[in-house]
């Protein structure tokens, strides 16, 4: 497996401004993330996850430390980095096939190229067939697939996910995890994502960082392969087992629920 370092980020501290004292929202954290990482950070409300993701995706800036992608500064937000939120933010004005074309089509890419890319991606989440409708007449699990098509069409070097199956009822939210793990084994993508949901992160990630409260910093990472070595071949879910259950146990306590 190529683990080529994609991410270094050394001593990242992260203030706001405020009208009184400045928020310490993370607090000299260290993190390199590799080729086809899946990272799935955990911790209480407030510790900084979304803030790290901001940094990494170039929204926000250090007010201390540095970070590198692919051994360089970064300056702002590019297609380098994909990202996806909650709520899919979809431009409601653009049929689902021109949401996913727009990345390429920015790009200057070949119009062929674009089709072709965009309905790769579209049938890679099972999309083909409602390609040329509007957003709103989709579901929420269909919005977020079109994100997710979207931020992939791109061909970024590392995804980001902020709690993206966060608003999806359950059943919803098993397939969509389901969906991301198989393109993730199958195009061999990086992948940092936040998430409250400890069951989503084992049997998702390959290492799970658990955040300290705020001002966030790394307290303790676990590698782990659930993901790899026990998924029920018909359900597609992991399979649990004493070690999945004790691991489930430890970073409960450790994010103090
Ligand atoms: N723009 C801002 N200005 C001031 N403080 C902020 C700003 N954004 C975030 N914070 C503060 O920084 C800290 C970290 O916030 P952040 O949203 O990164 O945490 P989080 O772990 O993602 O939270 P949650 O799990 O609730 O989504 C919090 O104390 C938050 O109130």
């Amino acid at each position: 497996m190529n683990n080529e370092l994609i991410i270094e980020i050394d001593n990242l501290t992260v203030d706001y401004p405020t009208d009184n004292e400045p928020v310490r929202a993370l607090d000299r954290v260290d993190l390199k993330i590799c080729q086809h990482d899946f990272i799935c950070v955990l911790g209480p409300s407030g510790c900084g996850k979304s803030t790290l993701l901001n940094v990494i995706a170039g929204f926000t800036q250090p007010s201390d430390g540095t970070f590198l992608m692919h051994g360089q500064p970064v300056a702002g937000p590019d297609r380098q980095r994909g990202v996806v939120f909650q709520s899919a933010s979809l431009y409601p004005w653009m049929s689902v096939r021109k949401n996913v074309e727009f990345g390429p089509k920015i790009k200057g890419l070949p119009a062929t190229e674009i089709t072709r890319i965009a309905s790769h991606y579209l049938e890679q989440v099972h999309l083909l067939e409602v390609a040329d409708q509007p957003p709103f007449q989709l579901s929420g699990g269909m919005k977020q697939r079109v994100a997710l098509a979207r931020a992939l069409a791109n061909e970024p070097a590392i995804l980001l996910l902020d709690e993206p199956f966060g608003a999806l009822d359950a059943l919803t939210r098993i397939h969509m995890q389901q969906l991301v793990r198989k393109i993730w084994q199958q195009d061999q993508n990086t992948i940092f994502m936040i998430t409250h949901d400890v069951d989503e992160a084992l049997s998702l990630g390959t290492r799970l960082l658990v955040m300290s409260k705020c001002p966030g910093t790394i307290i303790q990472e676990f590698s782990v392969d659930f993901c790899d070595r026990a998924i029920d071949e018909h359900t597609g879910r992991v399979h649990v087992d004493a070690d999945y259950l004790a691991l489930r146990e430890e970073i409960l306590d450790l994010i103090d629920v």
